[in-house]
């Protein structure tokens, strides 16, 4: 503790912990990444740094042809995203050909994407990734970048009907109701905006945010274009969001029978999908018989899940079909977005191994912001990815570790505390949803209803912090709020149906096909593979071109298939469980490397807004209690100390001999160059030698 505060006080934000680099957040932007930093950053000899680690991961796939995987561990706001960025411009750079497909700017323009349909600002982070995603590079027999995909999962659709207070919803639609252009604004019929919106979705007031989301909108046109994502495209795009917009503005009526409030705003919204409003409002509020989808796979998956247990839609409210419907619009529309994306990323060239970048939304609290609510239900899902991932750090530094010196020793070794991870997540931050999780949800009896009252006796406000009415009320609004977010996740197979019947081809037969928005939007729609549309709106990114990025995704669709079963049954916290299940099972294939990035104090990324605009030295301070505790829940010290005792840094025979024989020409020189060795071991002791 006291060499980090040490180091973070003299601007050094990078320092080892054993083979685990610890990033603390700067809160400014240092001169740390400059093309300088990238001659000769081995992390055998330079000074800690996010460039070492891409450089060591890299060298590891050169020497050995195992895939790597860094993964990035932290609080929301810590500096996650930050770091993946800079592991990728500090890849592109030394392993990008001559030919430059892979430049920086493309990577930058990526970033730029995904940060507008993915993040948005919450109580931690003014700018919080609410996805999770792994980014690709495939080398070539040269180490050099040959292709490249983005697989994203957990995005946190609802956040686009329903959010908590004072959060935003997705970046991107700030920015194109602040940024486009005269001629757009008409076509989307954004000249004026309503005064009323059932999804809270309003422009900007304050004129410098309006300036600074014009500016993002520019940004965000020119990085489409760097992507080849054409005029034609963009506009797609833009219609379905002025069309989630206007359904906002529409919102829906409270008793009575299920349609629009405002149907001004629904007719605008209809324009923009390319279909009548009555198409429209039915397509929302009304209940459809099984006997009306068209037959294809894609559609039976969703109507076999859909009646099993009676018709949703009955059930919900219009205000709830409404959400559905926007929720899972803007879903289908990130997962277009990554399509296009990895568009731009592909090359049918030829491949070896990957180095994989795993980037997951952080931990977080509401308490730790002085927050009274509780948590929703999608803070739990992100904390339970990054618990999962918590865990693998754990597993490949203690269990193995502890097995090996026990195998070379014959003796356990001391002074490691070997809690199970069990008792482990129960006591630290982030406080046993791991466990929660596969008690409630997985073992037979659990129950997404008791998973709630669980999450409360976590999440619920501490005692102490306020008592009587407030509490309680702060509670059960949270449960409501939950409730109402499984309900709503339940039915997204509805939703999904309803989907395709606006976005899939066979709207054709509904819908006229000579509206000019009509047919831009389902044909945008319509090149995706059925195979994809399984998934949809779980994991996207998997329709790689490359043989490598080919083997991701069937790995990926082999984690969900084979808990179809599961699926069927509508849980849709196994659901989250599945996609979290294929991160971790491409993670586990390589060799991973972990990058703890963790917060000198909370609070500051909210009050200063963008940290860039705020450097002043004197903000290098820490907050020790908030730092130890991250520390603590990283299980940092005990990873030192088995560092220290054990045998972290190995390699298997065959690797050693094959590194190393090249020392001992007169081995060679005897069984010729490509001798067989049956008897690694043998061989590695006489290389010793
Ligand atoms: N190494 C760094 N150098 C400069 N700025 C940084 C660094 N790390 C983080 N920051 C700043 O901190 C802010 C939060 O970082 P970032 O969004 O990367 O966090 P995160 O861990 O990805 O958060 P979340 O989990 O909420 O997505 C960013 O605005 C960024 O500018």
């Amino acid at each position: 503790l006291h060499s980090l505060r040490q180091r973070y006080g003299g601007n050094l934000i990078h320092t080892y912990a054993g083979p685990n680099l610890l990033v603390i957040n700067p809160l400014s932007t240092p001169a740390l990444y400059s093309e300088k930093m990238f001659k000769g950053c081995r992390r055998e000899e330079t000074a800690p740094h996010i460039f070492a680690v891409a450089q060591s991961a890299y060298h590891q796939l050169l020497t050995t042809r195992q895939d790597q995987t860094i993964v990035l561990l932290g609080k929301s706001g810590s500096g996650k995203t930050t770091n993946s960025q800079h592991l990728l411009q500090y890849l592109v750079t030394i392993a990008t050909g001559s030919g430059k497909v892979y430049s920086a700017e493309k990577w930058q323009a990526v970033y730029t994407v995904l940060e507008a349909f993915g993040n948005c600002s919450t109580t931690m982070n003014v700018n919080a990734s609410r996805f999770s995603h792994i980014i690709s590079l495939d080398f070539d027999q040269a180490g050099q970048v040959a292709s490249a995909s983005v697989q994203t999962m957990l995005l946190e659709k609802f956040r686009v009907t329903r959010r908590p207070e004072a959060e935003s919803s997705f970046n991107v639609f700030y920015y194109l109701m602040a940024g486009a252009d005269a001629a757009l604004k008409t076509e989307l019929h954004f000249n004026h905006f309503a005064g009323n919106s059932a999804f809270g979705l309003f422009p900007h007031s304050k004129s410098e945010d309006k300036q600074r989301a014009t500016q993002q909108f520019t940004k965000l046109q020119a990085a489409m274009k760097v992507l080849g994502i054409s005029a034609e495209e963009q506009k797609t795009v833009w219609l379905i969001l002025g069309a989630i917009y206007h359904l906002g503005a529409a919102g829906a009526t409270k008793a009575g029978r299920k349609q629009f409030a405002r149907h001004e705003w629904a007719q605008k919204a209809a324009y923009l999908l390319g279909c009548s409003l009555e198409e429209l409002s039915s397509g929302i509020f009304k209940t459809q018989g099984k006997g009306t989808l068209p037959r294809s796979s894609s559609v039976r998956q969703s109507t076999d899940d859909t009646d099993s247990s009676g018709n949703v839609l009955s059930k919900a409210t219009a205000a709830e079909c409404l959400e559905f419907m926007a929720s899972g619009l803007y879903s289908e529309l990130f997962t277009l977005i990554i399509s296009l994306i990895n568009r731009a990323l592909k090359s049918s060239q030829h491949s070896l191994c990957s180095l994989l970048i795993v980037d997951t939304p952080g931990f977080q609290n509401p308490r730790q912001v002085k927050n009274q609510r509780g948590a929703t239900f999608e803070e739990l899902c992100h904390n339970y990815a990054q618990e999962r991932l918590q865990t693998l750090f754990q597993e490949r530094t203690f269990v193995r570790e502890l097995e090996r010196y026990k195998e070379v020793h014959k003796t356990p070794i001391t002074n490691i505390q070997t809690s199970t991870v069990r008792t482990l997540s129960r006591t630290d931050e982030a406080r046993g949803l791991f466990w929660l999780m596969e008690e409630e949800v997985v073992q037979p009896g659990g129950s997404e209803e008791t998973l709630l009252q669980r999450l409360f006796s976590y999440y619920g406000p501490a005692e102490g912090e306020s008592t009587g009415h407030t509490h309680i009320h702060a509670q059960t609004h949270t449960l409501t709020f939950c409730h109402r977010q499984i309900y709503a996740l339940f039915s997204s197979c509805t939703c999904y149906y309803r989907r395709i019947y606006i976005a899939h081809p066979y709207i054709r037969l509904k819908f006229s096909l000579d509206d000019p928005n009509r047919k831009s939007i389902s044909g945008m729609f319509a090149g995706r593979s059925s195979s994809v549309a399984v998934l949809s709106g779980s994991i996207a990114g998997l329709e790689g071109v490359s043989q490598l990025a080919m083997r991701r995704a069937t790995g990926m669709r082999k984690t969900f298939t084979t808990g179809m079963a599961a699926v069927k049954k509508k849980s849709f916290c196994l659901q989250i469980k599945l996609q979290v299940d294929a991160l971790l099972d491409t993670v586990r294939r390589s060799r991973v490397h972990f990058v703890h990035c963790l917060l000198p104090r909370a609070e500051v990324l909210r009050a200063t807004g963008s940290p860039e605009e705020s450097y002043d030295p004197g903000l290098m301070q820490i907050d020790v209690a908030l730092l130890r505790a991250q520390i603590r829940g990283f299980k940092l010290l005990d990873s030192l100390r088995i560092y220290r005792q054990g045998y972290p840094d190995h390699m298997v025979f065959s690797e050693f001999r094959r590194r190393f024989d090249i020392l001992a020409p007169h081995l060679t020189k005897k069984l010729g160059r490509n001798y067989i060795v049956k008897d690694e071991k043998r061989v590695s002791n006489y290389l010793r030698e």
